[in-house]
């Protein structure tokens, strides 16, 4: 198994090129099953969760192929199967979103529940709710979602009592080949959303609304896809200016777009950051020790959960005492218990972690729960003086491309190593 060994105390340096988004990319190679023509996808991230859509969709009969380091075709002119297993949605929960483009093209589809996870239950009884309202035939049976429909769905009028990202995307997935308008209300506004409407109306569709909470997707009877770039990762961006605020450094985030990080941005200013923009840049230099900043995460616009872990681990090294409330995961605080290992000042009360910064975190050996968590103890480790040793990394290949060559480029000291 892989960890990182870090050893802090270098303020980050440079200039990073962003990815692709993986919550963008998920959807949008998924959306390819809608495709009978093959699609081109460009500015897609090398990541495990990338390679596990890939083994996912051939399993299916579609035809995969990397035309160079970040274009990827996809061919489901002719699929063959199905069935998503459980050998592979179990690796990548985002897999539940075959089952929409799944149904609409095919008919049939049947997904294995993706179960829990660590951050949370994470249900998918709005996924399924949704379908069943556009006419499909859908049961569990042995873990398996089973979803039949005669002919075409339906359209239909859908009121979501949650926000959810890949509910939404599912569902405009399988409105986008219905007989007739869908109408989603409460859908999600995240960019990446967006992202994937203007890739599906780029195969055909016609997607309106995405970005506000009302999608209307009048159905058309085939898509047909050829090229399309996936936005950056707005995540990614953050966590390297996160990196950057608390080792007081001064880097160039390169191949991004600012206006997917408002609330990010508004709060590492808010901390003390410098930070200037151009249209698919950001720069940010920390000229003195951040303050720590009070967050709510909330569904977009508001401050994004995926960014959570990582100002957590800002703030303990920050002036000052501050709360982070996590509304979206009921259990999204694991890298707390790992960052205390590392000297942090923080407690739990409920769903709000209240830290005060200490003036130095000590390196520990630590083990990473999840993507975000995993994130935030590589930026604790960068901050800490000694030697940390990060563990279980798989969860951060599974969302950030080469981030140790990344932050190597940046002056970090961080080497992958192999652990038993
Ligand atoms: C691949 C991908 O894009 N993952 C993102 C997506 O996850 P994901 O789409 O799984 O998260 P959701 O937006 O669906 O979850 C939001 C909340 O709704 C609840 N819920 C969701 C669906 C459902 O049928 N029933 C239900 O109760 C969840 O348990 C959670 O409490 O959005 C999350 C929230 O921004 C991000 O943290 C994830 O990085
Ligand atoms: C929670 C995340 O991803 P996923 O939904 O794929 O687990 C994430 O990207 O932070």
């Amino acid at each position: 198994m892989d960890a990182f060994k870090i050893i802090g105390g270098q303020p980050l340096h440079g200039e990073v090129m962003i990815s692709g988004a993986k919550n963008a990319a998920l959807p949008i190679l998924m959306a390819a099953l809608l495709s009978k023509t093959p699609v081109t996808f460009a500015n897609v991230p090398k990541l495990n969760d990338i390679e596990t859509s890939i083994k996912l969709l051939s399993q299916f009969g579609a035809k995969c192929q990397w035309l160079s380091d970040d274009s990827l075709l996809i061919d489901a002119s002719n699929i063959e199967h199905c069935r998503a297993s459980y050998e592979l949605v179990k690796t990548m929960r985002a897999s539940i979103l075959v089952l929409g483009p799944l149904l609409a093209r095919f008919g049939h589809a049947e997904v294995s529940l993706p179960g829990g996870c660590a951050i949370g239950a994470r249900p998918v009884n709005l996924h399924i709710q949704g379908l069943k309202l556009m006419g499909a035939d859908i049961e569990v049976e042995n873990g398996y979602i089973i979803a039949k429909n005669n002919g075409r769905l339906k359209a239909a009028n859908i009121f979501m009592d949650t926000v959810s990202v890949t509910g939404t995307e599912n569902l405009m997935m399988a409105a986008a080949l219905a007989q007739g308008t869908t109408v989603i209300e409460n859908a999600a506004r995240e960019p990446e959303i967006v992202d994937l409407a203007n890739c599906l109306n780029s195969m055909g569709a016609k997607v309106m609304g995405a970005g506000s909470d009302t999608l209307t997707i009048t159905g058309v009877e085939t898509l047909c896809g050829e090229r399309y770039s996936v936005m950056p990762d707005r995540i990614e961006t953050g966590t390297f200016l996160v990196a950057a605020a608390a080792t007081q450094g001064k880097i160039k985030c390169l191949n991004t777009d600012p206006t997917a990080l408002e609330a990010v941005i508004s709060k590492l200013q808010e901390a003390g950051a410098i930070i200037t923009t151009g249209e698919d840049w950001i720069a940010l230099e920390m000229p003195s020790k951040p303050n720590a900043v009070n967050i709510r995460t909330a569904p977009h616009p508001a401050f994004p959960t995926d960014m959570q872990a990582q100002f957590v681990a800002l703030n303990v090294i920050a002036q000052g005492t501050a709360t982070v409330t996590e509304t979206i995961f009921e259990n999204r605080f694991m890298h707390v218990p790992e960052l205390q290992r590392m000297g942090a000042n923080i407690s739990l009360e409920g769903n709000t972690a209240i830290s005060t910064g200490v003036a130095q975190l000590k390196g520990a050996q630590v083990m990473a729960t999840d993507l975000r968590a995993s994130a935030s103890l590589v930026i604790a480790g960068l901050v800490a003086t000694t030697e940390t040793q990060v563990d279980r990394i798989y969860h951060i290949d599974r969302g950030y491309q080469k981030i140790e060559d990344k932050l190597q480029a940046l002056g970090a000291n961080i080497q992958r190593i192999s652990v038993s």
